[in-house]
């Protein structure tokens, strides 16, 4: 085999126990594109505050989306491998950025198992670019590739947010759910802290500085969280006819006192049904698989809050997960940057 895919995703704890999740919390919270401050003082919040404070706390969580396979993230993007590798004929592996299986390991066994290999393509499993998400994912596969001197080339797949295979496949995935009489549709985006959006604006002037800066064209774009999102957002509305007062986005899971990019998905929850809207749909774009984020923050903690604030029916709906358009997707972004490098050469 000449062509391999290898797909990465962010990584979950080895188990729900307090010692593996703090150690996962200890590695994912000591990136420097996660908790970008001097290293001495990441290592006295983070392994001081952070890790252990949250350990137990996070543990209790995993518990309860603990399935017989595993962690739900991980399990999923080995389904998905599979099914990839089953559609393409192409050998498909999977590693996670933080904990098991590393890019170190895979790398090795793929440099093992295939001695013919040329050409591996990595699929990070994010559809927007993120500092946190991404582009760490990218530089930590390519760090390990660099290390061990493989004779095989590495290929990126770039962020697909606005690629039109993936957002038909994320609209034909919501497309069911309008079908029920709802009130309102919202898209929660994991947050990252504005600070990280002003750092990748590669122009240095344009996001959060020009007046509606996601809406003016800028080379920042390739690398604005904010405005990757808005785009999926709007072009997913725009493909299910959906009118613009029926929808809204909204941002999750903010950890510490820094800004973070707003509205916050919880003050929705509290928000909307005080605005009218009784039923909602709920939709999590950022990720592509179901995982603690989703499970636990959205279908468990969400509906709680708003239920508790006068919502009355809350349905959230799956991530792309092993969706077969959403196979066929990957696929084509596989194709799409094998077909680049070769008009490069
Ligand atoms: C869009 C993808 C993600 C971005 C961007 C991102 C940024 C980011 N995350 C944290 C802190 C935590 N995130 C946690 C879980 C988690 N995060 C993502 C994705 C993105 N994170 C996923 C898919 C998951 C779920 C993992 C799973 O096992 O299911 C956690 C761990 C859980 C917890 O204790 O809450 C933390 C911590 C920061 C600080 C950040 C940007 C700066
Ligand atoms: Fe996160
Ligand atoms: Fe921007």
């Amino acid at each position: 085999m000449k062509t391999a895919i290898l797909l990465v995703n962010l990584g979950s704890p080895d188990s729900p126990s307090t010692k593996d999740v703090r150690r996962y919390l200890n590695e994912f919270l000591m990136d420097e594109r996660v908790i970008d401050i001097p290293k001495f003082w990441r290592t006295l919040l983070v392994k001081g505050i952070i890790a252990p404070l949250r350990a137990p706390k996070s543990a209790a969580k995993y518990v309860r989306i603990w399935t017989e396979d595993g962690a739900p993230l991980i399990a999923i993007t080995e389904k998905l491998s599979k099914l990839l590798e089953e559609f393409t004929g192409i050998p498909t592996y999977y590693c996670m950025r933080y904990a098991n299986p590393s890019p170190k390991e895979v790398l090795e066994a793929i440099n093992d198992e295939l001695p013919e290999l040329m050409d591996l393509v990595m699929v990070p499993l994010y559809p927007h670019y993120a500092m946190s998400s991404y582009e760490t994912a990218v530089e930590h596969v390519k760090k390990a590739y660099n290390k061990a001197r493989y004779t095989f080339r590495l290929h990126t797949v770039p962020p697909f947010y606005k690629h039109p295979s993936y957002l038909n496949a994320l609209a034909e995935s919501i497309r069911p759910f309008l079908q029920s009489d709802y009130d309102h549709i919202l898209f929660s985006y994991h947050g990252v802290p504005v600070r990280h959006v002003l750092k990748s604006d590669i122009t240095g002037s344009h996001c959060c500085k020009v007046a509606d800066c996601c809406s003016v064209t800028s080379a920042a774009h390739a690398f604005c969280y904010l405005h990757q999102v808005k785009v999926t957002t709007d072009k997913v509305a725009q493909i299910l006819s959906i009118a613009q007062d029926k929808y809204s986005f909204s941002f999750q899971s903010r950890l510490g006192s820094d800004k973070w990019l707003q509205p916050y998905t919880a003050d929705a929850f509290k928000s909307l049904p005080k605005a009218g809207v009784k039923k909602l749909l709920v939709a999590s774009p950022a990720f592509v698989a179901d995982c603690l984020e989703t499970i636990e923050e959205l279908e468990d903690e969400g509906k709680e809050i708003f239920l508790k604030n006068g919502g009355e029916e809350f349905t959230f709906i799956p991530c792309l997960n092993t969706n077969r358009l959403w196979v066929e997707t990957l696929a084509l972004l596989v194709d799409e940057t094998l077909a680049s490098v070769l008009t490069e050469k």
